[in-house]
Parts: C-alpha cells; sequence; structure tokens
C-alpha cells in the first residue's frame, strides 16, 4: 500500500470523544514503515505514548531508534502508514473527503514546531552567540518578539545552569555546556514534546552527570512528553515510565523499566540488556 494513492483512514479511537481527552495517546505510530531503497527499518510499527509519559527507546544498533525520532520531528518521511499527534496526522493531512494524503513541507514545518529534539552531536549554529542561538527559532519560526525570546533565553540558560554565558560562541563552551544550550534552545520552543536522542553520547564521561540530571529535574518539573533513545540505563530507570525494546523496526517488548531490566520476556531483550549492562 502506498501512501500517496490510498486513502488512509484514521484509527477509530485517534479523534478523542469529549471528556475522553486525557486518556488518548499523544503520539501513536499506526503501522509505520520506513524503507531506504530495499532495505526496510521501521516494519509496520504500532506504538503509543502518553501525554506526559516519558519513554525510553532502546535496542541494538540499527534497529532503528533514531528513525523513529527523525519521523517524529519531521526530518524523515514515512514510506507507508500514519504517524498522529494529538489526534492529527504528522505525516499527512486530510483531504475534503476526510482521507488522508501526505504533508507537504508546509505542513511539516507547523507539524515541527510542536516538538524538540536534541541531538547526539549539540547541532548548535556556531556563528552564532548562545542567545541567538536559543532566539532564533522563537523568533523566525514562531513569531516571537525578539525582547520576549531574549527573555525568555534568559530564564531558560538559568534554568540549564549557564546564565554566564549568554555572549560565548558554542567554540568557547565545553560539550555539557552545549549540550546544556542545546537543550535550552529545544525548550524555547515550547515544545508539547522533546525528543532526545543520545544526547551525551559525545560527552566526556565526567560531564554526563551532570546533563543527565538536568534532564531528569526538566523530566519532574514539567508535564513535557519525553522520548529518549539512550545507553545509560540509570538515565531510563529512574526517569522513565515505559521502555520500548525494539528490534529490526519492530517493538519486540514493552513495560515499566522495572519489569524489562529485571525480568525481560523476550529473548532479544535478554540479548541486547546482557550486552550493555
Ligand atoms: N539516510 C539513510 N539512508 C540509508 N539508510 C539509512 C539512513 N538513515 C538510517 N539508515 C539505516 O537505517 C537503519 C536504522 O538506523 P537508525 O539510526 O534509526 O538505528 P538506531 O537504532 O538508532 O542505531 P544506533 O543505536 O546505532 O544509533 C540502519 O541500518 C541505518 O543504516
Amino acid at each position: 500500500m502506498a501512501t500517496d494513492s490510498a486513502p488512509l483512514k484514521e484509527p477509530a479511537d485517534a479523534t478523542p470523544a469529549t471528556g475522553t481527552a486525557a486518556v488518548e495517546p499523544l503520539v501513536r505510530f499506526d503501522k509505520v514503515v520506513k524503507r531506504y531503497g530495499d532495505h526496510v527499518v521501521l516494519d509496520e510499527l504500532d506504538f503509543t505514548v502518553r501525554r506526559g509519559e516519558h519513554v525510553t527507546l532502546i535496542g541494538p544498533s540499527g534497529s532503528g531508534k533514531t528513525t523513529i525520532l527523525r519521523l517524529l520531528m519531521t526530518l524523515e518521511k514515512v514510506s507507508d502508514g500514519v504517524i498522529w499527534v494529538d489526534g492529527s496526522p504528522l505525516s499527512h493531512v486530510r483531504t475534503a473527503d476526510g482521507s488522508l494524503k501526505p504533508a507537504g513541507e508546509k505542513q511539516l514545518r507547523e507539524s515541527r514546531k510542536k516538538i524538540g529534539m536534541v541531538f547526539q552531536q549539540f547541532n548548535l549554529f556556531p556563528n552564532m552567540k548562545v542567545l541567538q542561538n536559543i532566539t532564533e527559532a522563537p523568533v523566525n519560526v514562531l513569531g516571537m518578539a525578539r525582547e520576549e525570546a531574549e527573555a525568555r533565553a534568559v530564564d531558560l540558560l538559568d534554568l540549564v545552569g549557564l546564565s554566564g554565558k549568554v555572549d560565548a560562541h558554542p567554540s568557547q563552551l565545553s560539550g555539557g555546556q552545549q549540550q546544556r544550550v542545546a537543550i535550552a534552545r529545544a525548550l524555547a520552543m515550547r515544545p508539547e514534546i522533546l525528543l532526545l536522542d543520545e544526547v551525551t553520547s559525545a560527552l566526556d564521561p565526567e560531564l554526563v552527570a551532570g546533563v543527565l540530571d538536568l534532564l531528569g529535574d526538566i523530566a519532574r518539573s514539567t508535564d513535557i512528553t519525553m522520548l529518549c533513545v539512550t545507553h545509560e540505563m540509570n538515565f531510563a530507570r529512574d526517569v522513565s515510565k515505559k521502555v520500548l525494546m525494539f528490534d529490526a523496526g519492530r517493538v519486540v517488548e514493552s513495560g515499566s523499566p522495572e519489569k524489562i531490566f529485571s525480568d525481560p520476556e523476550h529473548e532479544r531483550t535478554r540479548e541486547f540488556l546482557n550486552a550493555v549492562l
């Protein structure tokens, strides 16, 4: 089935009826396929994430974890299936007859506003000062007044422990400090969903705990929904309510961190955890 030919109807429970919004998943992957040429990376993937939930994605290298985050960030397009966010199709738009067709660039840019992502390699703008790194998207994408964006950036820099670095350039900061700026930059867009892709993998070991503590504080003190790819199993245990174990582009097992880490049911989960723990 190709997304650009067959009309796709929304799942029966995708649009909450009045009074049921609290139980409606914020994110729903509905038979999502991602192919690169003949290589099927995600294979009719189904999973849901509830509003405010903190979910950790684990699985062997190449199992499709980063691809899931990139699809949610609309940096990639689905090959098949539909991604729903808050009852609306992220990857598609509704046509007049109620069917869905793949979203164009304009809609994808709109969808992207709801979602923030922090990358392994920080991805800061090297030629901009810290403050401008944080205000750039709120001003140019959301149309926020510069003064308001700057005031918010100052608050966020305080939150991430970098209030003295407003005028620094990224090259003048440590990796841990750059990642804190990247976290502040993602939060500046007031996203509903925060995607974290191995955000401590590129850091020197002594900087890892500080960044994880900050993310733990953000998870506990806000109602943000988090999807997190990490090899930091203690962080997953402390911060997430649900762990999804992926293999070959599918969820092979999901459950609480306690259940998955101490009593996994699937052989692939046991193999993976034996290798990383
Ligand atoms: N742009 C691309 N073109 C072709 N293949 C790609 C592309 N991006 C990802 N892939 C392939 O998709 C598969 C899944 O990659 P992905 O990065 O999602 O895995 P992952 O589970 O995040 O792995 P890791 O833990 O090593 O980061 C890999 O086989 C990868 O080579």
